[in-house]
């Protein structure tokens, strides 16, 4: 469970003044869901997705993720949850098996689970060719497959992805969109943001749309389109965000 509750977060700008990238969020997300934010450039997007993985601090409000506090239990809350982002890091001198096996150990996975977990991992992303191959020689569609890997190494019981297929092909994203969907039906709570609206179509039980940092809307997909009259997620969206 992800709970949000008026979280904001504000940044000094070029100028001295105050930049307000979050503005009094709330909402929450259960286990068995997949929640899409959406939102446009500069929305909030990535500063909310990171003050939920304690990479960034908020201003103002609270959050708990799978019942720990963000800001007073950030340890608890990374040993609880799969962070994913475009550029994850997936290091170059190291190949895919070590690097998925030393993020195993830094969340403390008993050895004689992780291997096994390790080699299930790669079997479902279809990575298994790849364990000896090192970061450096990698695609990036094969380097985002060992980040997901590396996400979901201690099974945490939430996943938050952000952008999670930007810069994949068609192949790839598919491939990232199944795993999702099977993260969902082991009761995984999943928060990603994304800006391609069939992804949000074919994979989002409900969708917060943000702007300038503010939540607009959320709900279920078919309540959006009957409560703003519009059955078009992208004109929705237009409508919504201009
Ligand atoms: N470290 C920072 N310092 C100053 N301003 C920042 C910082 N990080 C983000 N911002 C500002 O906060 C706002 C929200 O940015 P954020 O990256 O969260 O948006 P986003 O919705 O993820 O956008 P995108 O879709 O382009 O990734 C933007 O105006 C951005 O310029």
């Amino acid at each position: 469970m992800i709970e949000v509750r008026d979280l904001s977060k504000w940044f000094r700008g070029p100028d001295g003044g105050r930049v307000t990238a979050v503005d009094a969020l709330r909402f929450t997300v259960r286990p068995g869901e997949v929640f899409g934010l959406l939102g446009p450039n500069g929305a909030g997007k990535t500063t909310t997705l990171r003050m939920l993985c304690t990479v960034l601090q908020p201003t103002a409000g609270t959050a708990t993720v799978a019942g720990y506090d963000v800001v007073t239990q950030p340890s608890a809350v990374r040993h609880h949850v799969g962070f994913l982002s475009a550029n994850t890091g997936v290091y170059d001198r190291m190949t895919a098996w070590e690097m998925v096996e030393y993020y195993g150990r830094l969340h403390e996975v008993p050895p004689d689970v992780l291997r096994p977990r390790i080699e299930e991992l790669f079997k479902t992303l279809q990575i298994t060719a790849y364990r000896d191959v090192p970061g450096a020689k990698m695609s990036t569609g094969t380097r985002q497959k060992v980040s997901i890997a590396r996400a979901l190494v201690n099974d945490p019981p939430v996943l938050i992805f952000d952008e999670p297929t930007a810069g994949l092909d068609v192949l790839v994203q598919r491939a990232v969109l199944d795993s999702i969907k099977a993260l969902r039906g082991r009761g995984k709570t999943i928060l990603f943001s994304t800006h391609i609206m069939r992804e949000v179509e074919k994979l989002c039980d409900r969708v917060a749309i943000l702007s300038r940092g503010r939540l607009v809307v959320c709900g279920t997909l078919d309540d959006l389109r009957t409560m703003h009259n519009q059955p078009d997620l992208e004109d929705l969206f237009f409508q919504l965000v201009s």
